[in-house]
């Protein structure tokens, strides 16, 4: 929104943008011409006087629109109206002139009756009685009268009238003078008999010789014209009058507002025609108003009758219409100001809002464009049956466009139908629809496009707005290069490259739950190399690596199509075999390993080596179902294979388990006593075969176990060996043996020294010296009362370390011992390169001398030897007094064995220290004077 705000106002820049934003809209083509376009405001003010524009226009149009149509709807309505009135003031002069035409006429045939009368009777005619005869209209506003060629009344309807002169009357005169047959129609005049004015109509009377003779005279009062038109017919300024045609008016009938005007008009007004209809002007009636005019002449009268319609009356109703209806156009017309103001207002918030989404868009397409990511908008396209048919890309960027290899201009626009082929579409609709169902959507996609500059792997995401969907794909090609790298390693065992325990461990699951789907097995075949610690220790470590990749090599070339190799670490490998044959095939796999491994392989350095490897196998699925308890059971078979001797290969059975899980008790109950102190040491002394002097004495290790009393290292040493507790078993039993050096020290006891059996592995540790000297200081005893005894395995195969640290030991001042000599395979060569000091010859050889000449032969031999490398010879296991003698005899130099003395505890041992010469018989003279007794035998079986 920041963004949008900035754009607004160019001139105004906000100290709080940095420098680089600003650079980075100036890097972009769209915000230059947006701001080179001129200022925004402006842009936005004229947009919006569009709008309102626009706005008033068509409100002006409706507005027109409405009093055009009410306009033309009055006047349409007027001018039925005036039709209407015109019509009607013509009806209704021709009707007056009608009737009127009737009442003359019927006046004519009343003159002409009483002419007749008049002279029938000889000029004895009574009017006066004559009306009861119906001679003429009995009603009181019309009167007859008969005049003498003198103008004096002969007869008369009116009482008293007989002899009034009229001579001087105008109709009289007229008669008299024109010689007129018709009858003539008088102007009004004063009445005589009331105030009221009369028409005379008045016809000659000629006597026989044509002359004049007298007149019959009718006077009507205009009241008698008038009687006809009923009140009701005429407006309140509406006016029907009677006239002669030359203007004279005769009678007149007046709506009530004009009843005392004299005349209506302000001018004599003539009617030419016969009969007509028209509108005349307000200005030509005295009272202002214009009227409808209709006048129609009477027939054989000099007459003529004309109606004038007020237009105040006729339109009277239509003006009231007229003001209804423009009153509601007036609303209609404020409504739609109204509306428009209001539409106005809501358009140019909804133009606000598509500004702001429009900015918000480009922003954001600004932003996608910086970032180097595609975007698109695409809209649903919907079926008839509201289901989504197709999609339509509304807008995309460059980099979008060139993501799918498409050109911009030709995506926008274009639905997907049109782009992809229906295959691919189906896939695309999936995902679209899904994600327009969802409102969220995304995955990673692999492009297969053959050129190198575009990206291999994006991420496409999807999110619904509306009716559609905003699509961003980025290229994460170089991340996802990495991550396969990383995958790779994480699953490659870098020394050999095979697939490593990780690797494993997600395939076998899988390779598990296929071999259960089509009832298949898998073997495991987990091969651990024999004594490869041997090779890292006499061939190096670089050696070591080499052979493991050559083994891996061999290995390799023994698999079937399918089967997979795994280097699990150290010298351990599997092999993954499937199929559903695997049972018949293993065992044939299994020798075949053996075999090959047996072939020497020629290293680096020229030298061919030989290996060989135990191997423990489990079969799924009778060995385990899961992945865990398969690979747990081919280490257990495996170990069964080394602890029967190494170089085979055994099939799980349960019964290995209950093998292991006693060695692990046992194991764990070493470690429990190591931690609870149960060790004590044992000493056994060795003596000068001839004076019987102690010479030394060996520490032998016991378990003081809290239930099973002293346990003999026979029952704990080869689990000791096997889990390699051995080690901390010899170190233990060091710093014991030094501990005890220091008590005897305390005690001021005259010292002899001291050996120690030390194990291979314990020499292959490498850090041995360092204990010793460590033990050395420690306690304050003189190196030379410490000896080391190995046993000849040991020193088999040339082992340099074990070699680095004897040296070291020997230099160090500390005598060596080889023990158990003859149960081996040292060579003179070795014992040379050593420089031991003293050869203990196995118990073994001591027992074979009793049984002949081979025995002392062969022990003379080996003292021989001794003698000539510069040692000592120590046989073991001396019993008899007839032992002693023989070897005293083949001059051996020092003798140890139950006939000298059983292993001793401390104590004990301090007495034999105290008493020096322990052959039976030598008894020392401190021993003499105290009464011990220099045999100490017991029932225990060898020695450590
Ligand atoms: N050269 C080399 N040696 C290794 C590597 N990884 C482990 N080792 C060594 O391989 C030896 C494996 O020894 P073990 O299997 O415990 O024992 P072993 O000597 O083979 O004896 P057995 O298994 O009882 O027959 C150890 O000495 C390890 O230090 C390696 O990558 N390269």
């Amino acid at each position: 929104m920041k963004l949008i705000g900035r754009f607004a106002s160019p001139n105004r820049r906000s100290p709080s943008v940095s420098s680089e934003s600003i650079a980075f809209f100036r890097s972009c083509p769209v915000i230059v011409r947006r701001t080179a376009s001129g200022a925004r405001l402006p842009q936005m003010m004229q947009g919006r006087i569009h709008h309102a524009l626009a706005w008033l226009g068509i409100c002006s149009v409706l507005i027109a629109a409405l009093w055009t149509v009410t306009l033309l709807k009055l006047d349409s309505e007027k001018a039925q109206i005036t039709k209407n009135a015109l019509k009607d003031a013509s009806f209704l002069s021709q009707s007056y002139a009608e009737q009127l035409t009737r009442s003359i006429q019927q006046i004519d045939q009343i003159t002409l009756h009483l002419r007749y009368e008049w002279r029938k009777s000889g000029g004895a005619m009574e009017l006066q009685s004559r009306p009861e005869e119906g001679l003429f209209p009995l009603v009181s506003n019309l009167h007859a009268w008969v005049v003498d060629r003198h103008g004096v009344i002969q007869t008369s309807s009116i009482q008293g009238d007989i002899g009034r002169s009229v001579a001087n009357q105008d109709y009289f005169q007229t008669q008299k003078v024109e010689g007129s047959r018709e009858m003539l129609i008088g102007n009004p005049t004063g009445s005589y008999l009331s105030s009221q004015s009369a028409i005379h109509f008045s016809r000659r009377m000629n006597a026989s010789d044509g002359s004049f003779d007298g007149v019959i005279v009718v006077a009507a009062e205009p009241a008698y014209l008038e009687s006809f038109i009923s009140e009701l017919s005429l407006g309140r300024n509406d006016s029907v009058t009677l006239k002669k045609q030359d203007g004279t008016l005769l009678a007149s009938k007046r709506g009530e507002d004009i009843r005392d005007v004299p005349t209506i008009y302000r001018r004599p007004s003539m009617f030419l025609d016969e009969k007509g209809v028209t509108r005349k002007p307000p200005e030509e009636f005295v009272d202002g108003e214009a009227r409808i005019v209709a006048w129609q002449k009477l027939k054989n009268f000099p007459l003529m009758s004309i109606v004038n319609q007020s237009e105040k009356d006729i339109f009277a109703d239509y003006q009231q219409i007229a003001r209804d209806y423009r009153m509601y156009a007036w609303s209609g017309s404020l409504a739609l100001l109204l509306f428009s103001v209001v539409g106005l207002n809501f358009s140019s918030r909804l133009a606000k809002k598509r500004k702001s989404a429009e900015e918000l868009k480009n922003t954001y397409r600004l932003a996608t464009e910086a970032a180097r990511e595609g975007f698109f908008t695409v809209k649903a396209v919907y079926g008839k049956d509201r289901a989504i048919e197709d999609f339509l890309i509304l807008d995309c960027n460059d980099r979008g466009a060139e993501f799918i290899g498409f050109n911009k201009t030709f995506l926008i626009g274009s639905s997907f139908s049109s782009i992809y082929t229906s295959a691919r579409a189906q896939q695309v609709f999936a995902v679209f629809r899904g994600a327009m169902e969802t409102g969220y959507y995304e995955d990673e996609l692999k492009l297969s496009s053959r050129d190198k500059a575009q990206p291999t792997w994006i991420v496409r995401r999807l999110v619904r707005y509306g009716e559609g969907l905003a699509v961003t794909l980025r290229d994460i090609s170089d991340a996802k290069a990495h991550e396969l790298e990383l995958a790779k390693l994480a699953n490659t065992d870098a020394l050999t490259a095979l697939p490593n325990r990780h690797w494993m461990m997600n395939y076998l699951p899988t390779a598990l739950d296929q071999a259960r789907k089509i009832h298949a097995s898998v073997a495991l075949l987990l091969i651990d190399l024999d004594d490869f610690k041997n090779v890292n220790d006499t061939l190096g470590h670089v050696a070591g690596d080499e052979l493991l990749k050559a083994v891996a090599a061999r290995l390799q070339s023994l698999l079937r199509p399918g089967d997979h190799i795994v280097r699990l670490g150290g010298d351990e490998f599997i092999i993954i075999s499937e199929g559903y044959e695997i049972s018949a095939n293993v065992s044939p796999l299994a020798e075949r390993i053996c075999n090959a491994l047996n072939e020497p392989f020629v290293l680096k350095d020229g030298f061919s080596r030989m290996i060989r490897a135990s191997i423990g196998i489990s079969i799924y699925p009778q060995d385990g179902f899961e992945t865990e308890s398969l690979i747990k059971h081919a280490d257990i078979a495996m170990y069964a294979a080394k602890n029967d001797g190494k170089n085979r290969y055994e099939f799980y059975q349960a019964h290995f388990s209950e093998a292991l899980h006693a060695r692990l008790n046992n194991e764990q109950a070493i470690r429990n006593a190591i931690e609870m102190d149960e060790f004590v040491l044992y000493f056994q002394p060795r003596v000068d075969a001839v004076t019987g002097e102690l010479k030394s004495l060996e520490a032998l290790i016991r378990w003081q176990h809290p239930v099973r009393g002293l346990v003999l290292p026979v029952d704990f040493i080869p689990f000791a060996e096997t889990s390699g507790l051995i080690v901390d078993l010899g170190a233990l039993v060091l710093e014991k043996t030094f501990q005890q050096l220091a008590q005897w020290k305390a005690l001021a006891l005259p010292l002899v020294p001291v050996s120690v059996n030390v194990s291979a592995k314990q020499i292959n540790q490498g850090d041995l010296i360092s204990i010793l000297n460590s033990c050395i200081e420690r306690h304050g005893i003189d190196v030379s009362l410490l000896e080391i005894e190995i046993t000849e395995s040991s020193m088999v195969d040339d082992n340099l370390l074990v070699l680095e640290e004897l040296s070291a030991m020997k230099n160090r001042g500390i005598k060596l011992l080889i023990d158990d000599f003859g149960t081996g395979y040292s060579s003179m060569s070795q014992l040379h390169k050593l420089d031991l000091d003293v050869l203990k010859i196995d118990q073994a050889f001591t027992r074979s001398l009793a049984r002949g000449q081979k025995g002392e032969a062969f022990f003379k031999a080996m003292i021989s030897m001794a003698h000539a490398l510069g040692m000592h010879v120590v046989a073991e296991g001396v019993e008899t007094k007839e032992q002693l003698e023989l070897l005293r005899a083949l001059s051996c130099d020092e003798v140890q064995g139950y006939y000298i003395s059983e292993p001793a505890t401390a104590e004990e041992a301090a007495v034999l220290i105290k008493r020096q010469f322990l052959l039976p018989g030598s008894r020392s003279r401190t021993e003499q004077d105290l009464g011990i007794d220099g045999a100490m035998v017991r029932n225990e079986n060898g020695k450590s």
